[in-house]
């Protein structure tokens, strides 16, 4: 069981083809589903403690892995049945049950255990479980103290995490060989529970990884303000939401943060000040301009917006002016950008996303030439280029106003600190994650930015 941050990410198709691959290496069907069966065994043996065991078997390569799982879960001495709706369809799966020597319950009238596994269905489902099978498994996870998915809970879309019918939410998930897009998109997501890979000995590339925690490196010796990055926030029409970006990018390690614009002095007394004339703008040594947090969307918003987008510097583009901005202007700019979109701002600007989360935010990335971090509770960030990480669900808490100018703030601290504007805003992601875990509960955007830096410690 191995955890899955920084892990790759493969769609069914994907896999499938990883999986061809090693058959074509000389690797039987048949043994890569002794591997699995036996990876599943062993991660329910040191979690399930020494208490009964029900496996629900389908009746393909998942429902097989199942029957392998059984065979070796009653080898290590444990007590172990087995119920399924169907007969195996394929060979491998057959020749998996043929290896279970004990009995086979109906799915329907099977009898609740303790822990119990769906080997039901994984990547090969194509349409919501019917009706009575659905009925089965709910009534026998709800009844279970530990649930435990094979590759995926039975009724969710591999490739989208969308749920094809109800399906209810099991402990862990023990994912196959990989993580799919489903084990972090929504709602899927939120039905796996705690995801673990399991490897079965089969290469698995993609320009897909799960969010890995940057390296957060303390400044070098010999850094002043400036080589740490200076971040310009363009202040808008509700001046707090510029201040939360602008302490934001504070806390997440910019040297110097600039607040654009006509603001009245106060704490926090590091931020400066500065009337937005052209000289403040002109500013050779500005790493990263901050738009759209509390810009407004009037006539003085687009002109501030205007005025970003025609410097030469790195920017990034929250909030109203994600609203504002327009095809035409993104693909006249040569500077990075990062654009940082909720599912409206991102309806607005690209239109209905189509495809899954991640085929969205990907195709948005290309049609921009920007970074897009597509926000919500499975936040997404594809370049252009087709690289794309997906974040593990963080704090429900994170649902309140003012979370997104912190997220803006620090990504633009990251851009301007020297990385690449994909890596700044994974590394931005993480640490707003990671600082709204470390605020519990009921936090408000203002405690998250002052918890950002106590991660560096
Ligand atoms: N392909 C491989 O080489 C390996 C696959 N493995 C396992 O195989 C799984 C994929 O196997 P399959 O492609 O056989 O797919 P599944 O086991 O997910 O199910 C496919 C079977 O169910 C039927 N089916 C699909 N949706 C249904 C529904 N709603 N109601 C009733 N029947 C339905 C299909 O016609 C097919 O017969 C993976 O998730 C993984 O668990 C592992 O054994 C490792 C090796
Ligand atoms: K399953």
């Amino acid at each position: 069981m191995i955890p899955i941050s920084g892990m790759p990410v493969l769609t069914a198709a994907q896999m499938r083809a990883a999986e061809d691959s090693a058959i074509a290496a000389g690797t039987s069907v048949g043994a890569l589903m002794q591997r699995a069966g036996h990876g599943i065994a062993d991660a329910v043996l040191r979690l399930a403690g020494p208490h009964e065991i029900l496996i629900l078997c389908g009746p393909g390569n998942n429902g097989g892995d199942g029957y392998v799982a059984a065979a070796r879960l009653l080898a290590a001495g444990r007590k172990v049945r087995v119920a399924a709706a169907a007969d195996p369809r394929s060979d491998a799966a057959r020749v998996a049950r043929n290896g279970w020597g004990g009995a086979v319950e109906p799915l329907a009238t099977a009898r609740a255990a303790p822990v119990v596994v769906d080997a039901l269905f994984g990547t090969g489902l194509s349409r919501a479980l019917d009706a009575g099978a659905a009925a089965a498994l709910a009534r026998l996870v709800a009844q279970a103290t530990l649930s435990i998915a094979v590759d995926l809970p039975s009724g969710i879309a591999t490739d989208t995490g969308a749920l094809l019918g109800d399906v209810p939410a099991v402990d862990v998930t023990l994912a196959l060989g990989a993580v799919k897009p489903a084990h972090l998109l929504q709602p899927g997501a939120t039905r796996c529970g705690a995801v673990r890979v399991v490897p079965i000995g089969v290469e698995t590339a993609s320009a897909a990884h799960v969010l890995a925690a940057p390296a957060l490196a303390t400044p070098a010796p010999d850094s002043h303000k400036f080589t740490r990055g200076m971040v310009a926030v363009m202040k808008g029409r509700m001046a707090g939401a510029s201040h939360l970006a602008a302490t934001a990018a504070m806390h997440a390690g910019a040297g110097y943060v600039a607040l654009l614009g006509p603001t009245i002095p106060g704490a926090p007394h590091a931020l400066v000040r500065r009337r937005l004339d052209d000289a403040a703008l002109d500013d050779a040594r500005i790493g990263a301009v901050v738009v759209g947090p509390g810009l407004g969307r009037d006539d003085e918003a687009r002109a501030l917006l205007g005025r970003a987008l025609a410097t030469a510097h790195p920017l990034v583009i929250d909030g109203d002016a994600l609203h504002l901005v327009t095809p035409p202007q993104l693909a006249a700019r040569t500077a990075p950008m990062i654009l940082t979109p909720h599912a409206g701002e991102f309806a607005a600007l690209f239109g209905a996303p189509s495809g899954s989360k991640l085929d969205a935010a990907r195709a948005a990335a290309q049609a921009s030439v920007a970074v897009v971090v597509f926000k919500g509770a499975d936040t997404v960030i594809a370049a252009p280029d087709g690289r794309a990480t997906l974040a593990s669900a963080g704090s429900a808490w994170l649902s309140t106003a003012g979370t997104g100018d912190v997220l803006a703030g620090a990504i633009a601290a990251m851009l301007a600190g020297g990385r690449a504007p994909f890596d700044a805003a994974g590394a931005g992601v993480w640490l707003h994650a990671e600082a709204a875990r470390r605020a519990g509960p009921a936090f408000i955007a203002d405690d998250l930015a002052a918890h950002m830096a106590g991660i560096f410690a």
